[in-house]
């Protein structure tokens, strides 16, 4: 994880950055975890749309099929304007969670991580990032990241070209 620090108008934003690689292995990690923990689950609930792609990893990884979804947003606008949970789906296949593993791509203020919960009181919650107030939240995370730091993660970003510090660009 790179942490970066952007201004935008007034205010200093503190980024961390992960790329689609530290993604890879931190979801490989968390299964390896996951593995030593618990017996196969019965499925795997993500919360879409971050939880899909660790999901999907995960899944691979520990040899679950069945892949159910839960779409809650919490979030709009850029760079997040926290919201009351609003629920788009439920997870049906996932009963009240017994064998099921929840997973988000990460907790911040834990507010997503405690209403899914909720919903399926005996699933274990992971997550590969997490920040201190949402920690609470979830049974298992890789990586602490700041309060007051915003993860990019890859489907965030895209590379683009930066001037060479000659023609004056400032670092
Ligand atoms: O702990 P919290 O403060 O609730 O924040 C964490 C949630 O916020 C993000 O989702 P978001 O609602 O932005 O939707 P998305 O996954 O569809 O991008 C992230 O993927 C988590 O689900
Ligand atoms: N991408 C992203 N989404 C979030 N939702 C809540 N916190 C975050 C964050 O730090 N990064
Ligand atoms: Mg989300």
């Amino acid at each position: 994880m790179t942490g970066v620090a952007q201004t935008q108008g007034s205010q200093n934003i503190k980024y961390a950055t992960v790329t689609w690689d530290q993604l890879h292995r931190d979801a490989r990690l968390l299964a390896a975890e996951l593995m030593r923990q618990y017996r196969p689950f019965r499925g795997i609930v993500a919360i879409t749309r971050g939880g899909l792609i660790p999901a999907a990893i995960l899944g691979r990884e520990l040899g679950c099929r069945l892949i159910e979804t839960v779409s809650v947003v919490s979030y709009e606008g850029e760079e997040g304007t926290q919201q009351e949970p609003k629920l788009l789906k439920e997870a049906d296949a996932a009963g009240d969670g017994e064998g099921f593993l929840i997973v988000d791509d990460l907790v911040d203020s834990g507010v997503t991580a405690r209403y899914v919960r909720e919903m399926l009181p005996k699933a274990v919650f992971a997550c590969l990032y997490a920040k201190p107030d949402g920690r609470p939240y979830t049974d298992h995370f890789v990586t602490e990241v700041a309060q007051d730091t915003w993860v990019l993660f890859p489907w965030d970003m895209a590379p683009q070209f930066v001037p060479p510090l000659s023609r004056g660009a400032v670092v």
